[in-house]
């Protein structure tokens, strides 16, 4: 027996009660896919990329104000549409998404479906940069502003939160709390791309060592928008309500 071969048995995730799980149909939890140096590169990059052309930015809903920092890339989110422009920050062209995100979340695609993730009707084109402090929240809410159905592609970093991933019907029960620790890709699609989801708490202290953020947790959702390259949505409708990611 090799000895890389006894080390992962004893040590791999599988041994230590982290293994993989489909949470819910076509949803897919795999814990540590990301290495501590990995992790660590990805929060650099993730801090120059708020140096511009658009910072980070807590987007208000209503007369509320969310307890995120949110920094969007290819196209900005907004409550609730996207837009080629940052129209609730500085007005400014966001930045395209770097071509080695596009190509990571393209290779999360691969590795929990088992099928090559390549193509216009399947190119990354946008990206969600989240910081939660330790007492930052985000309530339940669907991704509903992608008219395209490919899955989102979700990457923890930092101190490890409760995700909450409930059902398409309600913000209720049911619904699974995932303890998403720092290095875990979660990737939701199928009958789970419009199911509810958020995040309730933040566990403090629990942040790898090496992994670049000393407290907190970065978050990256990589998307499909499925939006034609020169729409440019300015209208900012009343959203549905259920849609809210909450001011919390
Ligand atoms: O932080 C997370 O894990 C989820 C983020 C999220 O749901 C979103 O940005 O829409
Ligand atoms: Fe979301």
């Amino acid at each position: 027996m090799s000895p890389t071969g006894t080390t992962g048995a004893l040590f791999g995730p599988e041994a230590l009660g982290r293994p993989r799980r489909e949470v819910a149909p076509g949803a897919f939890w795999v814990p540590d896919w990301l290495t501590v140096p990995q992790q660590a590169w990805i929060v650099q990059a993730a801090r120059s990329l708020g140096r511009g052309p658009v910072p980070y930015h807590s987007a208000k809903i209503g007369n509320g104000q969310m307890s995120v920092s949110t920094l969007s890339l290819g196209w900005h989110w907004y409550p609730y549409g996207y837009s080629r422009y940052a129209v609730d920050v500085n007005g400014c062209r966001v930045a395209a998404v770097p071509e080695w995100l596009v190509r990571l979340g393209h290779r999360a695609i691969e590795d929990v479906t088992g099928s090559r993730a390549e193509g216009d009707a399947h190119t990354i084109d946008a990206a969600l940069l989240n910081f939660y402090d330790t007492s930052a929240r985000m309530g339940m809410h669907i991704d509903g502003e992608e008219s395209a159905d490919a899955p989102i592609i979700s990457l923890s970093i930092g101190d490890t939160c409760t995700f909450r991933f409930g059902n398409t019907e309600t913000r209720t029960k049911p619904y699974t709390d995932v303890a998403l620790a720092s290095g875990d890709l979660f990737v939701f699609g199928g009958p789970s791309r419009r199911a509810y989801h958020g995040v309730p708490k933040i566990v403090p202290g629990t942040a790898p060592e090496g992994c670049g953020l000393a407290s907190g947790r970065l978050n990256i959702t990589l998307r499909i928008t499925g939006m034609a390259d020169d729409s440019f949505p300015i209208a900012n409708s009343a959203p549905p309500n259920e849609y809210s990611k909450g001011t919390a």
